[in-house]
């Protein structure tokens, strides 16, 4: 059972991952507080479990600032921040620079001001936690998803610099996965396509990604790094 009160953040949570993430942490008797973006089932079904929901989109410098200002409103004290919203948007002629501002915001500045921002909610929790999810595609680069990419990589900076800064009282990790969760429109190629890539070959499944934040959230040694949960990706 939590030792703690204090509310987790998880940003972006109103489908998939974080809808799952949010709702095993309350089923284990955590508070939650998530950000969506729009609304969806997964926004009312978090509300219906008793989660705070808070509209918010990262995409301006204005909107990542007065979420603060509304989370603040809404809790003095937080157990975790995850960083978990994200964009994943393919080059695209025309739209090229609207798209990098786009993931330089929500991958990296949302990150950067929240964090500097609310870290005095967390240093109200004992333990406390800040988890960034990333991508293990930062490893190599891709070709497809250059601007993604790179604002993936520069929030693995941000793990090693804010678990500097925090430490001791805040420990600052990050998730690294490969495919979890296939899109609706993925088609069967690319699927196959995709399950090729690594060792293990298969869909995990949003599962795998709780299982290591709650590994980072219980283990009170961890702290500046990056979790790979990729199937092996790295092998092939
Ligand atoms: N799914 C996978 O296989 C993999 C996922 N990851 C990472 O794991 C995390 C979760 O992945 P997944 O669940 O697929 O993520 P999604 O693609 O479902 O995105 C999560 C949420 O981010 C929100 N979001 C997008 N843009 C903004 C914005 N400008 N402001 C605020 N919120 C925004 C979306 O809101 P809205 O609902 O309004 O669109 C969405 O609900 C992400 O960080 C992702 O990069 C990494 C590797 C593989
Ligand atoms: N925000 C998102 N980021 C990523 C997604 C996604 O659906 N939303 N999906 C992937 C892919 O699964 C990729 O890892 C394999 O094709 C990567 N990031």
């Amino acid at each position: 059972m939590p030792s703690t009160s204090a509310p987790i953040l998880i940003t972006g949570a109103g489908q998939r991952i974080g809808l799952h993430c949010a709702q095993q942490l309350l089923a284990e008797g955590f508070r939650v507080i998530i950000s969506y973006r729009s609304e969806k089932p997964g926004v009312q079904a978090l509300r219906d479990l008793g989660a705070t929901t808070l509209l918010a989109d990262f995409s301006t410098p204005d909107g990542i600032l007065d979420f603060i200002e509304r989370l603040k409103s809404h809790t003095d004290c937080l157990r975790a921040i995850v960083h978990n919203a994200s964009a994943w948007l393919a080059e695209c002629t025309d739209t090229e620079i609207n798209a990098f501002s786009h993931m330089f915001n929500v991958h990296m500045l949302a990150p950067y001001l929240i964090n500097l921002h609310c870290s005095e909610l967390l240093e109200r929790s004992t333990p406390a936690d800040i988890v960034h999810i990333s991508d293990d595609v930062t490893r190599k680069g891709s070709s497809k998803h250059i601007a993604y990419c790179a604002t993936k990589a520069g929030l693995d900076s941000l793990t090693l610099s804010f678990a500097a800064k925090l430490a001791p009282r805040i420990k600052v990790n990050g998730i690294a996965p490969a495919l979890v969760l296939f899109n609706p429109d993925d088609d069967a190629a690319y699927r196959t396509k995709a399950l090729a890539k690594s060792a293990l070959g298969i869909e995990p499944g949003a599962e795998v990604i709780y299982q290591s934040l709650r590994y980072l959230l219980d283990n009170p040694y961890v702290t500046g790094t990056t979790l790979t949960v990729n199937g092996g990706r790295h092998l092939k």
